[in-house]
Order: structure tokens, then sequence, then C-alpha cells
């Protein structure tokens, strides 16, 4: 068997149990290089469809990520081609860079987060594990999801319609897929109108698909208020992002929000795994995650619950190292630009998530329990 995979997989070794594996960047993977391969393991920069597929061998399509917005899965449905995608890998992942700079945003600002009401635009995978976490740290949230609302009539949960977001969150964090057909399209859901109305001070994060936020209108509303704190992890287009807007943002990052170690491993197993099950292979050599660096911290019991969150969500993550990371880009042409944001990506640092932490000591106050509880920090 013959399996072309992006050359970005973590432990795509696993999948040379079954056959030959032949590592290829993911932009550059060509029709060429997949005529003879059985199965094809890709991220999300690879477009997936008939250019690259017609005439191939490929019966097996996986990509280790949440999104299929680069797979044309008509086409496949019609060729009769599987495929499979990896549903919540990164999810905690995202949330744990959304916490993460809700604290650098909170510090720069001088904003009390328990005193502001979030909205999050997509209550899926990302989104509801998010306003778990907001939730058990007695935060208010909004939930804006239609599709959902619609199939969960009887469910006790509240959604509330984009408008009503906009005009009531002062944090509003976009969790939707990409989808620029059907009854609830999310292109340019954020348009210059719905831009004007958001709130005197709001924080606007996307950490979705860049495409959700029509770029263009932001970069305008941007050069106008300068009240709006804007955190963009994902770009219209990427990878030549506007380095305009990036330059207005309070944090720009190279659509790294999913980049956990634990989430990329995660989306090599479950893809693994549907491997395995398509072609009715049993594995003998597993996945195994390795030894995080830091296991163990010891945090002082006196420290206020908001201290403790502010330090426990960067001492693993802090985006502004991102950030920095990605404004050395800001003024090198359009083709270095694109290139170095690839880079960034290719050569991101190992980041472990929250659950790899354990907390030692005695002492910790009923609130900075609550706080270990909700971050699913073990003691
Ligand atoms: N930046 C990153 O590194 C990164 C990492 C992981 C996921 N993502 C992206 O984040 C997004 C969310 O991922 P997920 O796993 O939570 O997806 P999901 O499919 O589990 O959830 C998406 C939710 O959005 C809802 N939705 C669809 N259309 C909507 C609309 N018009 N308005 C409001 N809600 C709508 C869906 O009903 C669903 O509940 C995806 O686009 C995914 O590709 C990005
Ligand atoms: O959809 C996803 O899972 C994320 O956007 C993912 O983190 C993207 O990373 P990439 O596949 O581009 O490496």
């Amino acid at each position: 068997m013959q399996i072309v995979i992006d050359e970005n997989i973590p432990e795509a070794q696993v999948f040379a149990q079954f056959g030959r594996v032949i590592k290829r960047a993911g932009r550059a993977i060509s029709a060429a290089d997949v005529r003879a391969a059985d199965a094809l393991i890709v991220r999300s920069i690879t477009q997936v469809n008939p250019q690259l597929l017609q005439g191939s061998a490929v019966k097996f399509v996986g990509t280790c990520t949440i999104g299929t917005d680069h797979l044309d899965l008509d086409y496949l449905s019609s060729q009769k081609i599987a495929w499979a995608n990896a549903p919540g890998c990164n999810a905690q992942a995202v949330v744990e860079y959304v916490l993460a700079v809700l604290q650098v945003l909170a510090q720069r600002t001088g904003a009390k987060l328990a005193e502001r009401v979030f909205g999050i635009v997509g209550a899926g995978q990302v989104g509801q594990r998010l306003a778990t976490v907001l939730r058990q740290l007695g935060y208010q949230v909004m939930l804006c999801d239609p599709p959902r609302q619609q199939l969960e009539t009887s469910s006790a949960q509240d959604y509330v319609d984009l408008a009503t977001i906009l005009a009531r969150c002062d944090v509003i964090s976009v969790h939707t897929p990409l989808e620029s057909s059907g009854s609830w399209p999310t292109y340019h859901m954020f348009s210059s109108q719905q831009l004007a109305a958001l709130q005197q001070g709001a924080w606007l994060i996307n950490a979705a698909r860049g495409a959700t936020i029509d770029n263009r209108s932001l970069l305008t509303c941007l050069q106008q208020r300068t009240d709006l704190s804007v955190v963009l992890d994902v770009w219209e287009p990427e990878p030549v992002f506007n380095p305009e807007l990036a330059a207005l943002c309070q944090l720009a990052t190279p659509h790294i929000a999913g980049y956990s170690l634990d989430g990329k491993i995660r989306g090599t197993q479950m893809v693994f795994n549907a491997f395995c099950q398509h072609f009715d292979v049993s594995p003998s050599a597993t996945i195994e995650y390795p030894e995080p660096l830091l296991q163990t911290v010891q945090l002082n019991p006196t420290a206020s619950a908001e201290n403790l969150l502010s330090l426990l969500t960067t001492v693993l993550y802090d985006p502004r190292t991102d950030d920095a990371a990605m404004r050395m880009l800001f003024r090198l042409s359009p083709e270095q630009r694109g290139a170095g944001f690839d880079l960034l990506r290719k050569n991101y640092p190992i980041r472990r998530e929250l659950a790899t932490l354990k907390i030692a000591g005695e002492g910790y106050t009923a609130q900075q329990q609550l706080v270990f509880q909700a971050l699913q920090l073990s003691r």
C-alpha cells in the first residue's frame, strides 16, 4: 500500500506498518504525488478536489484536523472515496488559546473578566467547551448557534441570535465552520454591518476560519474605531495575510490556536483509527504521547482566583510569543510573508495542554480549587 502524508503530521510513522509512507509539504502535494497512492493523509492546507485526485488510486482521505472546508466532500462521495476528519481533536487547545488571550486582553485594558458578557458564536466542539469553562469560572455566557438551536428544541440551553450577541456582549469569540452556502452560511457573517454593531470597547476573537469575518471591512472598521480589541488567529486569505490588518490587532497569530502537541497527536490517532477501520487492518504499533517537560507546579495558595487563572493559562502557553513572531513578518514581501506564516506553523514549538499539568501542594481555597476544576488540572 502507498500512503501520501503531509510532512507536518506528528507520529506519521505509525502508518508505515501498513505500507510505504511518502511525506510531502502540504501545500505542494500534487496529482502526480497521489496518482499511485491508496491513501492520502492531510492537514487543512491541502485542497482535496478533482484536480488533485482525478485518475488516482486514492480510496481513503484522512484530514488530521477538525475543519473539512479544504475537502470537496461531494466529489469524494461521488467517487466513493472514503474520508475521515478528527472532530474535537484540538478543541481543548483552542479553548486554552482563548483563555490565554483573555488574560492578555484583561491585563492590557484593565477590564475585569467577571464583569464582561461573553458571546460564543458556534457552540460545537470548541464553543461548548469554552462556554463550560467560562461558566464554571462564574462568567456570563451567551450562545449563538442557529443550526444547533433548531435541533435542540427541547434543550435546557438558551440560544440567542447574532444581533443579540452583538448588542449585549463585550467579548465575542467565533467558533463556526466556514460555510458559503446552505441555510446558515458563515462566510463574511461578520461584515461591515455586524462590525459597526459591536459594543463600545468590545473584544472580537476569531480562531475559526478567516473568512467568517470580512477582513477588508474589519480593516476599515479598525482604522476608524480604536476602542475595539481584535485578536485574529485565522486570516482571509492564508498564508498571505494582510499586515495592515494584523498590525491593528491586539494579538495576531499564524493559525496555531489548535496547535497543542496533544491536539495534533489526537488528530493523527483519530485518522489512523479511521484508516485501520476502512482498510480492515489491525495495528501492531500504536502512538505514544511524549512525557511533558513541565509536569507539576506548586502555586501560591493565597493568590486570588483571577491571578491563578492568569498564571496557569500563560505558564504553559503565552500567545504574546506567537504574536511577536508573526509581527516579524509584517514588513516582508507578500511572497516572503506567506512563506514565513507557513514556516512559523511548520516549526511550531512544543505546547502541551493544561490537563498534562499536575498541581502540587496543599491549602488551596475552595475558589482556587474551582479554577483547577474548570481548567481540568489534576491534583
Ligand atoms: N484556529 C485553529 O487552530 C482551529 C483549531 C480547531 C478548529 N478550528 C476551526 O474552528 C471552528 C469550530 O470548530 P468545532 O470543532 O467547534 O466545529 P463544530 O462543527 O464542532 O462546531 C461548529 C458549530 O458551529 C455551528 N454553526 C454553523 N453555522 C453557524 C452559524 N451560521 N451561526 C452560528 N453557529 C453556526 C454548528 O451548528 C456547530 O455547532 C471550525 O471552523 C474549525 O475548523 C480552528
Ligand atoms: O481545523 C483544524 O483542526 C485547525 O484549523 C487546525 O489546527 C489547522 O491546522 P493545519 O491543519 O493547517 O496544520
